[in-house]
């Protein structure tokens, strides 16, 4: 049988989902299924079109297609999801959860029927708790329900870091455990720069003030951008996750799972570094933490299990 390109469906053809699209068919992971509500149906097929024919300049063969019908996403190995509405300044993202809970239920249901092997990246937020949702309303197994907020959340920690020290973000190495809320773990224990512990580099009253930055990154783009939320590094991020996905690269990268046992949270989705394969989520790390971290942990562990309980009921 002819070998046959891999088939990414990417729900909500917003600010995030349609750069996710582009930048998925730039680096020609797969086919890329852009789907957004029948009331948006042709601005959603005009995107597409428009990225498609960025084809021919940019050299890339990967079709886009634009729709407002799961049928189309039949089979797909990725599903992305980024429906929902996203935050203006002076809210929080879990004053999303109640709107957002709804549309990611009713997109689940959706991928469950047309994409039942899929793998599945949840964006949507208040992100730890719709991953919680996606869960509950697919009945996938867990390897294959992966929320983002860690490859985001570390990425904007790392470029702080790095403009801090004026050295290439390239090798600037760390990682933020956690709920994507603003009381997230920015582990400064084990960030380097070029494998030098940062706090050897670092001052730190410097080194907090990159932990407080990180914690409130996503508001920060908030209030710059008035009416919407960050959507070019959390598109790089799913794209990111997808490729680690589809290319079997067991990237060790911070992603949203599903806790049994693992820091002594028992179903709980959080936060935590993971192995990113072509099963999904491999293997969870557990790593042994200060007391302080497990305390900051706990305090990010309880706002995620509040939201979790909102939807709950
Ligand atoms: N986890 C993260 O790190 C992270 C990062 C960025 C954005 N987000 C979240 O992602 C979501 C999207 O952000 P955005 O900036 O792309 O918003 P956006 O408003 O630009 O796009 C959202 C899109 O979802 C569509 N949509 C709504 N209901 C739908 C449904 N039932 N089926 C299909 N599509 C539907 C809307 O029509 C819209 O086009 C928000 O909830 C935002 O908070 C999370
Ligand atoms: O901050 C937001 O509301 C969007 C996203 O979660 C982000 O961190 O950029």
């Amino acid at each position: 049988m002819a070998i046959q390109r891999k088939k990414i469906t990417v729900v909500g053809a917003g600010f995030t989902g349609a750069t996710t699209a582009l930048m998925l068919a730039q680096k020609e992971l797969g086919d890329v299924v852009l789907v957004d509500i029948p009331q948006l149906e042709n601005p959603t097929k005009g995107k597409a079109l428009d990225m498609l024919e960025a084809g021919p300049v940019q050299g890339f063969d990967s079709s886009i297609t634009g729709t407002s019908s799961y049928e189309d996403t039949a089979g797909s190995d990725i599903v992305i999801i980024t429906a929902g509405i996203a935050r203006k300044p002076g809210m929080s993202r879990d004053d999303l959860v109640n709107t957002n809970a709804g549309i990611v239920k009713s997109v689940c249901e959706n991928v469950k029927k047309y994409a039942p092997d899929a793998y599945v990246i949840i964006l949507s937020n208040p992100v730890d708790a719709m991953t919680y949702v996606a869960y509950e309303a697919l009945g996938f197994p867990k390897n294959r329900v992966i929320g983002q907020s860690g490859v985001l959340d570390t990425a904007r920690y790392c470029t702080f870091i790095a403009q801090e020290l004026n050295v290439s973000v390239e090798d600037v190495r760390g990682f933020v455990l956690g709920g994507h809320g603003d009381d997230m773990v920015p582990l400064v224990r084990y960030s380097n720069a070029g494998g030098i512990p940062i706090e050897k580099l670092i001052p730190a009253e410097r080194i907090e003030a990159i932990v407080q930055r990180t914690r409130t990154g996503g508001g920060e783009i908030v209030n710059l951008l008035g009416n919407g939320s960050a959507y070019y590094a959390p598109a790089a991020s799913l794209v990111q996750m997808t490729e680690a996905i589809l290319k079997d690269k067991k990237r060790i990268l911070p992603v949203i799972a599903l806790l049994q046992g693992e820091y002594g949270y028992d179903n709980l989705f959080m936060g935590v570094p993971a192995i990113l394969g072509g099963d999904g989520i491999e293997k969870v790390f557990e790593l042994e933490l200060t007391d302080e971290e497990k305390a900051a942990l706990e305090k990010s562990a309880q706002s995620v299990r509040n939201v979790i309980q909102i939807v709950k009921g």
